[in-house]
């Protein structure tokens, strides 16, 4: 079988001194949809955090898309991020300008050049969340669902070996909350691997998948009749 595109093992993660989740033993391959639940308070953030390299894991082993988060440094961020597709709860687009902007700002950022291939890529991770005829618009002119969706094209441009959706429908009402499932599990079955963080028990029992649980500052792999 091929390699892990996440794994930690024996991890402890923590929020300056204090201890947050410990014994930390995730392994996560290529494909799969994983769920990541638990009250709140109970270190979802700080686990996400830790996997696009915004909290230093200080003990224990782990790896991301093949970076070795233990010797992760500041310069590599950027380079973990482009492997990475982060969906954020309150979406994070940018107000002051379209969505084929925010983008093309993305494309720009991550060293893209040529017009052409932009634009098509564009298309492309628009056409994957139902938005192709939106790319005019401005975030504030968009449903807080297409919001969503724009920022799932967004984690798309890249072509992520893995998604990390933290809350991604935390702020969504529970019919928009299911049409931004959709279109993660459509991205899935395409073959994308995705974790997600969520509060959302609803969504758990409609789309059952891997689920692991925080609590008691701990993950453990749960199985989905007793969540
Ligand atoms: N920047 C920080 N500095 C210090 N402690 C923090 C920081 N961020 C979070 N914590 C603490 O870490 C613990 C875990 O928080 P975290 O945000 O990871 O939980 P969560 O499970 O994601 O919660 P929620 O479901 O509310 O988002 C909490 O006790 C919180 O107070």
């Amino acid at each position: 079988m091929s390699k892990p595109v996440l794994f930690l093992k024996n991890a402890s993660i923590f929020q300056r001194e204090s201890l947050i989740l410990s014994e930390v033993n995730v392994s996560i391959n290529k494909g799969e949809f994983v769920y990541l639940i638990g009250k709140t308070g109970t270190g979802k953030s700080s686990f996400m955090k830790t996997l696009y390299g915004d909290l230093p894991l200080q003990e224990g082993d782990g790896e991301i898309v093949d970076f070795d988060l233990r010797t992760l440094k500041e310069k590599d961020i950027p380079f973990l991020r482009r492997k990475l597709g982060v969906v954020f709860q309150d979406f994070k687009l940018l107000n002051d300008r379209t969505v084929n902007d925010n983008l093309l700002f993305v494309l720009k950022a991550t060293g893209w050049k040529d017009k052409k291939s932009m634009e098509t890529k564009i298309d492309e991770v628009l056409g994957k969340v139902g938005m192709k005829t939106k790319g005019f618009k401005y975030p504030y002119q968009l449903s807080g669902g297409e919001q969503q969706r724009v920022a799932i094209a967004r984690a798309l441009l890249n072509d992520p070996e893995l998604i990390l959706a933290d809350e991604p429908t935390g702020n969504l009402d529970p019919q928009t909350s299911v049409e931004v499932m959709e279109v993660l599990q459509d991205i899935n079955k395409n073959g994308n691997t995705i974790l997600m963080a969520t509060h959302d028990y609803a969504l758990l029992l409609k789309y059952p998948s891997k689920t692991l649980k925080c609590d008691e500052n701990q993950i453990f792999e749960v199985v989905q009749k007793t969540v």
